[in-house]
């Protein structure tokens, strides 16, 4: 049994200009060492759930990090957005290095970790290069490594690939996958790609346009598949029924 990581009990959230909860009286859990994946429809509330976590915006009811009340943003719960803004005039290493600088560690240590994460993101090469040369693919791994290097206990990434072409998007998946098993870290993620739900999350929650909270959070035992390319006639007709399903919880 996973130890509980994140807990969320009656969470509402009202933003100052709006009258009525954005969110209204929602329950979950994320687990330590899951990819817990958000999916649901456009403005249902996907976002404001994640900024609440991250300690960017006030919630009513309870909202814990391992028991403790989540109040302001914390090292220890690094955000990844779709468009995570990076330094442009830093190189790719210094970008990665900059949370660990302001915190004091010391040149090795920060050295030290930034070689890693190049390494698992791939961009070795690139280390020396400024960050408005890269990709858009490449921008999201140092964008991703930056957050990694500060051992956030939790990673949050809010539509991270979603601006990605699909072929990179495929192989943000698998790094993601690869960093979560090496890493063992925990992640929050939404996503609006069904089939990048199926593939990364360890359970996928599903809200609804109405409901304003969670309606149903499932286990997920295709975790890791490459769901669009099975060669198993068996598993694509599961993989469909459990994309049916809940697909009719996102439009119920
Ligand atoms: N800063 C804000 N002030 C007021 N209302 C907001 C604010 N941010 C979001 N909202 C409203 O809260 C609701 C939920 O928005 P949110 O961005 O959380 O949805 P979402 O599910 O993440 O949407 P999307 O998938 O399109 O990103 C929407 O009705 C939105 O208009």
């Amino acid at each position: 049994m996973l130890e509980t990581l994140i807990k969320a009990n009656n969470l509402s959230i009202k933003y100052p200009n709006t009258t009525e909860n954005v969110i209204d009286k929602t329950d979950f859990e994320i687990c330590d060492n899951e990819i817990f994946v958000l999916v649901g429809p456009s403005g249902c509330g996907k976002s404001t759930i994640l900024q609440a976590v991250a300690g960017f915006i006030p919630a009513d009811g309870d909202l814990s990090m391992s028991g403790q009340k989540i109040t302001e943003p914390d090292w220890n719960r690094g955000v990844v957005f779709q468009n995570s803004s990076l330094y442009p005039w830093f190189t790719v290493e210094k970008n990665i290095g900059f949370g660990l600088k302001a915190r004091g560690f010391s040149p090795e240590k920060i050295h030290q970790r930034v070689d890693y994460l190049l390494d698992i993101i791939g961009l070795s090469e690139q280390r020396k290069s400024k960050t408005f040369e890269l990709s858009g693919g490449m921008k999201q791994r140092v964008a991703i490594a930056r957050v990694l290097a500060n051992k956030s206990e939790l990673l949050l990434m809010d539509e991270p690939f979603g601006a990605l072409d699909a072929f990179t998007r495929f192989r943000m998946q698998q790094l993601i996958l690869d960093i979560w098993q090496k890493e063992k870290t925990s992640i929050f993620m939404i996503t609006h790609d069904l089939n990048e739900a199926i593939r990364c999350g360890s359970r996928i929650a599903v809200m609804n346009n109405h409901d304003k909270k969670i309606i149903q959070t499932f286990s997920n035992q295709f975790q890791g598949i490459d769901v669009e390319n099975i060669d198993d006639f068996d598993i694509e007709k599961k993989i469909d029924k459990f994309r049916s399903q809940i697909l009719n919880l996102i439009n119920s």
